[in-house]
């Protein structure tokens, strides 16, 4: 049995009357990979939110290991062990890949104020937070262009950085909202790749619109549609769901 490392129950988040997350509940273990699919608007980037601490749940309960984390702060959670890629890009990109992923390996150390130069000398001066970096940038596929100024990197290479700062970070539980977007076949595959070799050390949630890389990665399915969960299971027993084929994947699936 995987080992359960986030464990979400009754999740509701309300903006004025409308319930964008309503009622959901979401188990994400280790060596799994977790896909949330539904259509525009069916609060999967709310429920990833809520998890992250980006915004406070209404109701309902987060655990994070043993921790309770509903309604912490970002930073908090994050030093518990959860790290999260963003939809919209987090990377600053004038800076090196290496200096954007010491950057994110330096915002989880305590005490840590705004201000990325100090980080950036700091972090130069301390060999754990080099090598969490070096490790980051070898797993996301990116130590040959670690010179590279983030900005000049390819799309899909900007998407492997975002992961490279998620990795930098140590998390065990990893939220990862749509990192194939954008991208042609080729560096989808290669991110495939990347996504199914971090599952070993990792609880995974993957919100993604690419229905083939869902069906590719995902070992658990929970599908959304107006901030409820219609369906949740494996993916054949998904696909086989006739409310499912009926709301979202459409008959001929
Ligand atoms: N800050 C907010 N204030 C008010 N309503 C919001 C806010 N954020 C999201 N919503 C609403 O909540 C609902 C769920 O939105 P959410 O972005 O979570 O959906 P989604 O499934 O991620 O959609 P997409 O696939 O387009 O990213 C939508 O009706 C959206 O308009």
């Amino acid at each position: 049995m995987s080992e359960l490392l986030l464990s979400a129950s009754q999740l509701t988040k309300r903006f004025g009357g409308l319930a964008a997350v309503n009622e959901v509940s979401v188990d994400l273990f280790r060596d799994r990979i977790h896909a949330v699919i539904g259509p525009n608007g069916a609060g999967k980037s709310t429920l990833t939110n809520l998890l992250s601490g980006d915004l406070p749940p209404t109701s309902g309960q987060i655990r994070l290991g043993q921790t309770d984390i509903a309604g912490k702060s970002p930073e908090r959670i994050s030093r518990l062990g959860l790290g999260r890629s963003y939809q919209k890009t987090n990377i600053f990109l004038p800076f090196t890949v290496w200096d954007n992923v010491r950057l994110a390996a330096q915002s989880v150390e305590r005490h840590a104020p705004w201000n990325p130069a100090h980080w950036l000398s700091k972090a130069r001066k301390n060999p754990a937070i080099n090598q969490r970096c070096e490790r980051a940038l070898e797993l996301a596929g990116l130590t040959l262009r670690a010179h590279t100024v983030a900005g000049n990197a390819s799309h899909g290479e900007q998407r492997q950085l975002e992961i490279a700062m998620t990795l930098a970070t140590e998390p065990s539980v990893l939220l990862l909202d749509e990192p194939l977007a954008g991208m042609g076949q080729a560096e989808a595959e290669s991110m495939i790749e990347l996504l199914q070799k971090l599952k070993k050390d990792h609880a995974m949630m993957l919100v993604e619109h690419d229905m083939d890389a869902v069906f590719a990665l995902a070992d658990q399915l929970t599908v959304m549609v107006n901030g409820q969960v219609i369906a949740t299971g494996t993916p054949a027993e998904v696909r086989a769901d006739a409310n499912v084929q009926a709301a979202y994947l459409g008959e001929e699936n």
